[in-house]
């Protein structure tokens, strides 16, 4: 078995998003393998990635140290099973990103015994800016959970989380996270829009703003507050639009679409 090779089962957006970023990060793309069915997925990986991409899921697993499981929760039981005699043959570390799907799920689809980090990773991996949640089953041993950690550090920022619970929470919070922000963005292109902007300056802008704003938020080291209230000019332009999103109920909209992200998170572990 080699010390080194990831076996990424799935090759779909989000692998796509971590394979990329493992290897702009310097990992080399012959350690890595991917299972994906669809041939168009595999030559696009092989392509631009220079990763061996197999179709089938024992293939690319034999022989692999640490497999990614990145196929939709739907389809998690299924694919485990297909892989229960070789992981119990080889225990490699099992890191799952499925939304829902528990540690406990996962440990029992492969035969039982298996040491499986449950991650949360998000897209923003593509470019080594990715926000990673993290929870280790206690088969998980010290060695392995730095495995696991610096897999997921060269796709940006991780986090452990200590309740399994909570996993769900960070999956409507980051995992989802980067399409609330692209909504936010289309929101405001079309307002900007509506207001007579070309759309061409209007995306500039509102990309330029997004960013800014974020570098501001990551780089002062400032609550997210304290930066909003010095845009808003007492009786100016900002408050009048931060009074219409605060009348509108922007907060309970926000919290309402995190709790419902949260609950569906619960429904995909139970088969939903
Ligand atoms: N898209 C995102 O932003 C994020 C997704 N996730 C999780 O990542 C997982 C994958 O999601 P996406 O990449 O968005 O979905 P996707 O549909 O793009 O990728 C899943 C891939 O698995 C492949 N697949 C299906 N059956 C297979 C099998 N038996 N063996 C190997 N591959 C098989 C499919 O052909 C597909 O390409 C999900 O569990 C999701 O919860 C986690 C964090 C963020
Ligand atoms: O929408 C989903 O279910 C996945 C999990 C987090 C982001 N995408």
């Amino acid at each position: 078995m080699s010390e080194h090779t990831l076996a990424f089962i799935g090759g779909g957006n989000m692998a796509r998003s971590l394979i990329g970023g493992l290897v702009a990060r310097g990992v080399a793309p012959e350690t890595l393998r991917v299972a994906e069915p669809v041939a168009e997925l595999r030559e696009a990986l092989s392509r631009d990635f220079g990763v061996r991409a197999r179709e089938a899921a024992p293939e690319a697993a034999d022989g692999a140290h640490t497999w990614v499981l990145a196929v939709k929760p739907q389809v998690m039981r299924a694919v485990c099973e297909s892989l229960a005699p070789l992981a119990q043959a080889s225990r490699p570390l099992v890191v799952s990103i499925a939304a829902g799907i528990t540690t406990a799920q996962i440990d029992a689809w492969l035969g039982g015994g298996q040491a499986v980090v449950r991650t949360m990773p998000n897209t923003p991996a593509l470019l080594g800016a990715g926000a990673t949640g993290l929870y280790a089953n206690a088969s998980v041993d010290a060695g392995q959970r730095e495995r696991a950690d610096s897999l997921m550090r060269a796709a940006g920022l991780t986090a452990w989380i200590p309740d399994e619970a909570l996993m769900d929470a960070v999956t409507a919070v980051s995992g989802s996270g980067p399409a609330y922000v692209f909504l936010l963005a289309e929101a405001m292109q079309a307002a900007g829009e509506a207001q007579g902007l070309a759309p061409d300056t209007a995306r500039t802008l509102v990309l330029q703003t997004i960013l800014g704003a974020a570098r501001m938020l990551s780089e002062s080291g400032e609550p997210a507050a304290t930066l909003r209230q010095r845009v808003t000019s007492p009786g100016g332009t900002t408050q009048a639009a931060i009074e219409s999103f605060e009348a509108n109920g922007l907060r309970r909209i926000v919290d309402e679409a995190i709790a419902a992200a949260t609950r569906r998170g619960r429904e995909l572990a139970r088969g939903g």
